[in-house]
């Protein structure tokens, strides 16, 4: 017998950033949205199973849940699917989870309404995780625009580059406060990322994080509190980038060549390992 659905307004834990999806044309859609292949999903954040009743009917899932409340409950309802292998279901924090290595052995796809306080931060952990193929992810609807955002956008942003040096990003549908139980305050946006690449290098998020500083400032102010000037001028005169370009005008090509240039080792500036074959290199030369 299924276990008795608590109501979602009465236990939601705004510590946890529970906002749970009941609109079921929603999650119809986000299951529409999933790649056509057979590989295991990881689903974070799975609250009161909502999505990941329909994730079990189509995929293996394993889900990790930090509220004890919902993972008793969770291990409860879905006994059937834990003990028929369908459902993992592991309890605590998936970013501890995370300190360890890859979340499961093999090749998995990432689909979850996130948490939204540390939305940015789990899809970044997903980029650099080896085994990770792509995102499928509802999110605060600023963070999937500054993710999906193309050069010379207002907002193309470091988010912009990151996701652009694994593979492509973009929206597919935005969602209204109401679809959520309770309504969050903010718009949301499921936002897909498919991965060629990895994110393996540290460094070339640090020079991101340095090159967007002041997103409204020039580029090369900003990159000129971090490196000297007397290496920057002409390396932007070689690249023939403006010295009053901002950030946003900048593609993800050009901050790889800028990055490999200042650290001065062209293999040392690979910043993303191939998953199917094809170098960064190659990809850049396109
Ligand atoms: C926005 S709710 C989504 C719930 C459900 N998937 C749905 O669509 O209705 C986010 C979920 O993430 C869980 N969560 C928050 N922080 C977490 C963490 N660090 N590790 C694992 N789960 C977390 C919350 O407890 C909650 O169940």
């Amino acid at each position: 017998m299924k276990n008795y659905r608590p109501d979602a307004s009465q236990i939601a834990d705004k510590r946890f950033g529970q906002n749970f999806l009941e609109d079921r044309s929603v999650v119809e859609q986000i299951i529409q949205s999933m790649p056509d292949d057979d590989l295991p999903v990881v689903e974070i954040g799975p609250g009161l199973g909502d999505l990941t009743k329909e994730l079990v009917r189509v995929r293996p899932v394993t889900a990790f849940e930090v509220d004890k409340r919902l993972c008793d409950y969770l291990g409860k309802n879905f006994s059937r699917e834990i003990a028929d292998g369908r459902l993992r279901l592991e309890c605590g924090d998936v970013l501890e989870r995370w300190k360890n290595g890859s979340l499961i052995d093999r090749p998995y796809r990432l689909v979850a309404n996130l948490p939204y306080y540390i939305a940015t931060n789990i899809i970044l952990k997903a980029l650099r995780d080896p085994h990770c193929r792509s995102t499928l992810t509802m999110v605060q609807k600023e963070v999937a625009e500054k993710f999906a955002a193309r050069e010379g956008d207002r907002n193309f942003s470091a988010l912009s580059v990151l996701a652009g040096s694994v593979g492509e990003a973009r929206i597919r549908l935005l969602v209204p406060p109401s679809a959520f139980n309770p309504p969050p305050k903010v718009e949301s946006a499921v936002l897909e990322i498919r991965k060629e690449h990895n994110l393996t290098d540290g460094g070339f998020e640090a020079f991101l994080k340095a090159a967007f500083r002041q997103p409204r400032k020039t580029l090369m102010k900003n990159l000129s509190a971090a490196y000297p000037k007397s290496l920057l001028e002409p390396l932007f005169e070689a690249l023939k980038l403006g010295k009053t370009l901002r950030p946003h005008q900048v593609g993800t090509t050009l901050y790889h060549r800028l990055y490999q240039a200042l650290t001065k080792e062209p293999d040392h500036g690979k910043e993303s390992k191939p998953i199917n074959g094809k170098s960064e290199q190659e990809q850049l030369r396109q």
